[in-house]
């Protein structure tokens, strides 16, 4: 599946969140969001899973318009782990991640020998079937997001969006969540805070800032040094990967502040120098 944000736009009142944004995923690829706080990174991801109406432009999926699609029609297309993928009912961890299914179904007709067996193995992947019987609320965060990421899985869809997905889960779970985005079946959006993940899982990064796209290209392309310095403001060392090549960064926590802004606290070498 393509997807597809032409000129997309939010605003609210004067305020524009997100400002003609155009970006295409193509049929199994995995494009990075990344940007500071506050860059319309999940504003842009909430119109494409539906949370939000974009004020303009168009969302395509395969060519067509996600706005002229039925709810469950576009339920079946696109799954989102995001931050408001929350659970406040205490169902149990097999009920949440079967909820998935749900675009497939029909009123309340039970789930196949199949469908059973996809949640099996999507809890299994996510490390969670032994949990099946737990209530979800009783869980630690990084369990409830391995669930909740159990549950995007069954949903089978083309697109999968997923909001900092990463949050919340220890290393080894974050690399497994990551590996599973590798999947030529998937088409995959994703937003990550952390530049040296997103380079290592993505075919491309897109950057936004001040809710415009400043670029978008492999890792290589776009995790440079003057690209932290100018979008995020700091000062990094970027190094390529030993084993892969991919960019990764390096950060010094008692660099200078840089000419973007950065008004972190004193360094150590400063504090206590200051009137
Ligand atoms: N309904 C709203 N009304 C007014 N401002 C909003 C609304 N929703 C979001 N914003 C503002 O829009 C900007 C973009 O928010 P958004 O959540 O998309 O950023 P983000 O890039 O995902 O940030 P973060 O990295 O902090 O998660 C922020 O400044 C936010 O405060």
């Amino acid at each position: 599946m393509t997807l597809q944000l032409d000129d997309l736009s939010v605003a609210v009142g004067d305020l524009a969140l997100v400002r003609a944004l155009s970006l295409t995923v193509g049929a199994g690829e995995v494009v990075g969001l990344v940007g500071p706080n506050g860059s319309g990174k999940s504003t842009a991801l909430r119109c494409v899973y539906r949370a939000l109406r974009p004020t303009g432009g168009t969302v395509w999926l395969d060519e067509r318009d996600l706005a002229g699609l039925s709810l469950r029609e576009s339920a079946r297309a696109v799954a989102a782990l995001t931050q408001e993928s929350g659970t406040e009912l205490d169902f149990t961890v097999a009920e949440v991640v079967a909820l998935g299914r749900t675009p497939h179904l029909r009123g309340n007709q039970p789930l196949s020998a199949r469908e059973r067996e996809l949640c099996r193995r999507a809890m299994r992947r996510m490390d969670v079937l032994h949990l099946a019987d737990r209530g979800v609320l009783a869980l630690s965060g990084g369990e409830r997001q391995r669930v909740l990421a159990a549950r995007a899985l069954v949903q089978e869809a083309g697109l999968l969006v997923l909001d900092e997905p990463t949050n919340h889960l220890d290393i080894r779970h974050q690399v497994a969540l990551l590996r599973l985005l590798r999947d030529p079946a998937l088409t995959v959006l994703v937003v990550l805070h952390d530049l040296n993940l997103a380079a290592a899982v993505c075919d491309r990064i897109a950057v936004l800032r001040d809710g415009a796209l400043v670029t978008v290209g492999p890792p290589r392309a776009v995790i440079t040094e003057e690209l932290v310095r100018d979008v995020f403001g700091v000062a990094a060392t970027v190094v390529p990967h030993p084993l892969t090549g991919d960019p990764q960064l390096l950060y010094t926590l008692s660099a200078p502040a840089t000419a973007a802004g950065d008004e972190s606290e004193p360094t150590r070498e400063t504090r206590g120098s200051r009137p």
